[in-house]
């Protein structure tokens, strides 16, 4: 796993830290954002709710509730900064379980994209450029865990 340098760690931490206790109105513009850049998302969210319209999809629990985890893992890997690798198993996990609802590991990369649109937003002034390469270098590498989950995953399913 790739290391962060700690100027990085600090910049992540604080600036996550900045975003507030409740990360889920975060997590909805960055949400937003993904399926304005990828709208056939929309359709693997197979909840109860009618998921037709971005709109309709965005208020729906079930969906806030997939926001939530999705703020979780980032917490988890901001809290984790100095020990990532710790989270290794549980990230090869998560990739496993995307490949089953349909996911493309293309598809993490634009989450990765609107990952940053939201920081963008909520920052304002402080997102800066050494702020933005620190973030996608860690999202690179949360990514990679998944990325590497899902390859196994898609293995076991051609044996
Ligand atoms: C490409 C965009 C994504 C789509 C379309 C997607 C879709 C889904 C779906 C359909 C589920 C199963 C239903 C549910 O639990 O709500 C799920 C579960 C989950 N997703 Fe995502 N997801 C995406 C990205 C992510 C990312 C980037 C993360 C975290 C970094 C994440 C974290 C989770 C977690 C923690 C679960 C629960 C897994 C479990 O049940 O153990 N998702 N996702």
């Amino acid at each position: 796993m790739e290391k962060l340098t700690e100027k990085e760690k600090e910049l992540i931490r604080v600036s996550w830290e900045s975003l507030g206790k409740d990360k889920v109105p975060h997590g909805v513009i960055m949400f937003s954002r993904l399926f304005e850049l990828e709208p056939a998302l929309l359709n693997l969210f197979h909840y109860n709710t009618n998921c037709g319209t971005i709109q309709d999809c965005l208020s729906s629990p079930e969906f806030l509730d997939h926001v939530t985890k999705v703020m979780l893992v980032i917490d988890a890997a901001v809290s984790h900064l100095d020990n990532l690798h710790t989270l290794e198993d549980f990230l090869l996990n998560l990739g496993k379980k995307h490949q089953a609802v349909g996911v493309n590991t293309q598809s993490f990369a634009v989450v990765g994209e609107s990952l940053l649109y939201m920081l963008q937003c909520s920052l304002g002034q402080g997102y800066t450029a050494p702020l933005r390469q620190a973030w996608l270098n860690m999202y690179t590498i949360v990514v990679a865990a998944m990325s590497r989950g899902w390859a196994k995953n898609g293995e076991h399913k051609t044996d």
